[in-house]
């Protein structure tokens, strides 16, 4: 009877393992892997263990089943397109996704804080609202009667930070629905960033748009007049197609550098971004201490073509010198003054040359310290043109107080804080009056002595009143030197 037992025993394990080619031959790799568990289950030593055996099976073989399975439909039957994170593709398929319907019953969400929602002072309510997007999983939504699956996956990224990946998916081989879904993406967020400057700023090595604010009119920048046709009329140049011809006719990289120098508070990042909304470029801002050779390579490798490369305060990377007084190309040093390795000045020097950067870029560098730059970093060709921003002369200040309060819509000024100064309300003033106070404010304060932010902030402390700006600004002015006095003990 034992020996009969046996025999079946050795039958059923022999038959078992003459399948296994078989279940190979649907489930590739299957076989192998699940060759010790079959031995266990036809020669195991109890049947509770035989139970195991058999419960891990089945459970290993749905999982396998099912992921085969998957990759078969997505093989055959689906089409898919991948959308890069660090890609700007990203951004519009995330912002159209979470505008639809299925983005809000999504059972796995990302959340985060909405800085974008706008905010009425007291309003507890709406007081950082959360935001939610889909995110580790697959999303199965109904578009334009046809069925589609957004799946996005976030992992941890080589240096602690998060990476992100998302594919749109839709039955069928033909990729048109998804391209034209695709393209809705892209229609919708290029209307969210309408007469909006998107500024972008550097994750690891890759770009993330960062923020997108109302394009800055140039008319609110107030520097000297010359200065801003002069500016305004060669980036006109070097924009118009003519001059790209030129160019390439040429062989020359098509790319064009400003220094913007001067004291804090004149408006060089100001006039960067009102330059970027004037002409409807986006904005990529480079932290220099924040980056090594390899990102900032990598960075200059990813700009696209024509927007504005902004390096602010280009003094805080100052490079080494030796004994010699000759630039250590290899070091640089951060803004503390610690001189590990970061940005080197041949690598800055070699990616704005051209070798890695893009095509019709315009690099801004600025900084409140001119002598401190390497003369190598603002030689022409790297930068082609220096534009020194002065502290407020004569007609700025004038430009200033007018700036705050002429109307709106006389002007072309927009009122920075949105209010209007109509007929009637408190604080208008009759455009001679205003004239004449205009002139007066200019005499009380000295030229060249404040920057156009220092000016600009006691006016709009002071917006709903001229005639009061001009009664405190002598005490507004003492104040401020006592306090610079106090800085430079
Ligand atoms: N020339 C100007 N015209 C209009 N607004 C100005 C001007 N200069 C400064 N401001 C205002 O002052 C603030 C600071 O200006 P901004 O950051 O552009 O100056 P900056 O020269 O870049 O300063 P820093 O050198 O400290 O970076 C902004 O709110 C800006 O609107």
């Amino acid at each position: 009877m034992a020996s009969l037992s046996n025999a079946s025993a050795t039958h059923n394990q022999s038959f078992l393992l003459d399948q296994l080619p078989l279940l190979d031959l649907f489930f590739p790799g299957l076989g192998p892997a699940t060759s010790p568990a079959w031995s266990l289950l036809t020669g195991g030593p109890s049947v509770y263990s035989r139970a195991l055996c058999i419960g891990g099976l089945l459970l290993l073989f749905g999982k396998y089943a099912s992921e085969y399975l998957g990759t078969l439909l997505e093989t055959y039957f689906l089409s898919k397109i991948e959308v890069p994170y660090t890609d700007e593709a990203y951004d519009m398929l995330i912002l159209w996704v979470c505008s639809q319907p299925f983005a809000r019953s999504a059972r796995n969400s990302l959340v985060t804080i909405d800085l974008k929602s706008p905010l009425e002072p007291g309003s507890y309510a709406k007081k950082k609202s959360l935001h939610y997007s889909p995110c580790n999983g697959r999303s199965y939504f109904w578009h334009k009667g046809r069925l589609f699956v957004f799946n996005r996956q976030r992992t941890l990224g080589e240096f602690g930070g998060t990476r992100e990946e998302a594919s749109l998916l839709c039955f069928g081989r033909n990729p048109a629905a998804l391209r034209e879904l695709l393209d809705e993406c892209r229609r919708h967020y290029l209307e969210s960033v309408e007469n909006k400057t998107c500024v972008f700023e550097h994750q690891e090595d890759m770009w993330k748009a960062s923020r997108s604010m109302a394009k800055r009119d140039m008319s609110t920048v107030i520097i000297n007049r010359e200065l801003k046709e002069t500016l305004l009329g060669d980036v006109t140049e070097f924009l118009d197609p003519k001059t790209r011809a030129w160019y390439s006719k040429r062989g020359l990289p098509y790319q064009r550098g400003y220094l913007l120098h001067g004291p804090p508070g004149t408006g060089k990042s100001s006039l960067c971004l009102s330059i970027a909304g004037h002409f409807d470029l986006d904005v990529y801002v480079l932290t220099l201490p924040s980056l090594n050779d390899r990102l900032l390579k990598a960075l200059f490798a990813e700009l696209p073509q024509h927007c504005i490369v902004l390096l602010e305060d280009v003094d805080a990377t100052a490079v080494h010198r030796k004994a010699d007084g000759s630039a250590d190309p290899s070091q640089s040093v951060g803004p503390n003054g610690s001189t590990d390795k970061k940005v080197s000045l041949s690598t800055l020097l070699n990616v704005l040359d051209g070798l890695a950067s893009s095509y019709g870029r315009l690099l801004i560098m600025t900084t409140n310290y001119i002598e401190r730059l390497d003369p190598a970093l603002i030689r022409p060709g790297r930068v082609d043109m220096k534009a020194e921003l002065y502290l407020a002369d004569e007609d700025m200040i004038n430009q200033l107080f007018h700036f705050v309060y002429n109307h709106p819509s006389k002007t072309n000024i927009p009122d920075s804080e949105g209010i209007l100064h109509q007929p009637g309300q408190e604080g208008f003033v009759e455009d001679c009056e205003l004239l004449h106070l205009g002139q007066e404010f200019v005499t009380k304060v000295p030229k060249l002595e404040f920057s156009p932010a220092e000016i600009l902030s006691f006016l709009l402390a002071n917006k709903h009143s001229p005639r009061h700006a001009i009664a405190n600004v002598a005490a507004w002015m003492d104040k401020l030197r006592e306090e610079r006095m106090r800085g430079r003990n």
